[in-house]
């Protein structure tokens, strides 16, 4: 494909910049790390973004993961319109709610309840509050790079846009709410033990991310899972794994059954609402008897559990259930990013691979990524010279070195096949 132009979709951010603080609803999408304009999507369908201008693209955001089917999937399109048509939301139980959780528990073993919100953040941000509530303790370790949303005691260190567009600690976050943050390196088991030994019996819970996805794809140690759950339990604090990414799309259930880890509380988000706005927080069923109206700790939500969210997120684990797409995931996946390393490879482009499943990174570096410091050597202005370069292809990547890749059911091998051939010539121009 030749460049592209896009006249209509420049016209629309600039009118929006007018409207929308940097003219975007979320930084993650505006463009800051690789600069130009975002493009404005008019329709979404399978694999596919079609922009304001008509220019098709080939999309590994799929909305940064919900869309594992692919755009619009036709199940999941007649469920939610099946769902408006009985009215939007209620304030008021239904079962679509129960039917959801049946599926998220049964998926997810150490999931034994689940508490459904309407974002990540909101299912990040309840989580740590019930893991407080229930230990009776404040301290709270995360991981430098892992994001958890912007909720004001996690937004220390944070990844994802934070680290994009350089305010990991953003201003308007007052010292008080992130003084019982504790930041350490991913995959530092020395780190951890020392912070446990020194402060244990203060620690209310370790949150993260079980493969990292939003300071690029990197894969924890097994002598760091093991070691996070040894100490958790031994010092009595929780485990919680926030698979807002991961769940549902490295396994059906999620990174904790690709690793057979077993944490105590679990946050998820994305897949689970098909690609309308939901969370969600569940795990040991003593923890979350703690949540009001069962125990004493407060979450409450006008739209929680929507109808709506809660009919295309049955539709979309119906569908991941009855037709398991995960083998096919990983064997396009391995081959995808083959082709990328041999491209990068044969135009002496120094580079990392990180990939599990239908996630990826290509880091450009020559330096194993393991966590933010390695994350930090990648060439950022290389990056952004190959995410044009794909862009005028009508590939669209990550806008961001620090962003996971997504893949899509809807996707084929001749899908990675073309991808792979963009990447051959766009890789020519990044040297
Ligand atoms: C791992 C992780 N946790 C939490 C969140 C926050 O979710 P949301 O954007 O729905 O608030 C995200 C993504 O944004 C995420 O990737
Ligand atoms: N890693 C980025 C996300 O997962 C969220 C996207 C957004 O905040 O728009």
């Amino acid at each position: 494909m030749s460049s592209q132009s896009r006249p209509l979709s420049a016209a629309a951010f600039e009118k929006a910049r007018g409207l929308i603080p940097g003219g975007v609803n979320s930084p993650a999408r505006a463009f800051g790390a690789v600069g130009g304009n975002p493009i404005f999507v008019a329709r979404a369908s399978g694999p596919y973004l079609y922009d304001l201008d008509g220019n098709r693209y080939l999309d590994f955001i799929q909305s940064w993961g919900p869309m594992i089917l692919g755009h619009a999937h036709p199940a999941v399109v007649e469920a939610a319109i099946s769902a408006v048509r009985d009215g939007s939301s209620y304030g008021a139980p239904c079962e679509r709610e129960t039917e959801l959780a049946e599926l998220v528990t049964a998926a997810i073993p150490s999931v034994e309840m689940v508490r459904f919100v309407s974002s990540g953040t909101e299912a990040a941000m309840s989580a740590i509050r019930l893991a407080r509530g229930y230990t009776g303790r404040d301290l709270v370790i995360k991981f430098a790079g892992c994001y958890h949303g912007h909720v004001d005691s996690l937004l220390v260190a944070a990844g994802s846009s934070a680290l994009t567009l350089g305010v990991p600690n953003s201003p308007g976050v007052p010292v008080g709410c992130t003084r019982d943050t504790l930041v350490l390196q991913y995959n530092d088991v020395a780190g951890l033990a020392e912070v446990f030994a020194a402060k244990g019996d203060q620690i209310a819970g370790v949150i993260l991310e079980p493969v990292v996805g939003n300071m690029g794809l990197i894969e924890p140690t097994a002598e760091f899972r093991k070691e996070l759950r040894r100490l958790t339990r031994h010092h009595g604090a929780l485990l919680i794994y926030d698979e807002v990414m991961t769940g549902f799309r490295l396994a059906f259930g999620g990174a904790q059954a690709l690793y057979r880890d077993t944490p105590d509380i679990t946050v998820l988000g994305k897949i689970i609402g098909g690609g309308y706005p939901v969370g969600a927080y569940g795990g040991r069923a003593d923890v979350m008897k703690k949540i009001l109206p069962a125990g004493p700790v407060f979450q409450a939500g006008t739209l929680s559990g929507n109808p709506v969210a809660m009919a295309a997120g049955v539709a979309t684990l119906t569908e991941l259930k009855r037709n398991p797409p995960y083998a096919r995931l990983e064997q396009m996946g391995a081959d995808l990013v083959n082709g990328l390393k041999q491209a990068a490879t044969a135009a002496g482009v120094p580079h990392q691979v990180n990939r599990v499943g239908s996630m990826w990174t290509f880091f450009f570096t020559g330096q194993p990524v393991t966590d933010f410091a390695s994350a930090m050597t990648s060439d950022k202005a290389r990056f952004a010279k190959f995410f044009w370069a794909m862009m005028d292809r009508g590939f669209y990547l990550p806008c961001s070195q620090f962003e996971a890749a997504f893949l899509c059911t809807a996707m084929t091998d001749e899908h990675m096949n073309q991808t792979v051939a963009a990447a051959r010539e766009a890789m020519k121009e990044v040297v």
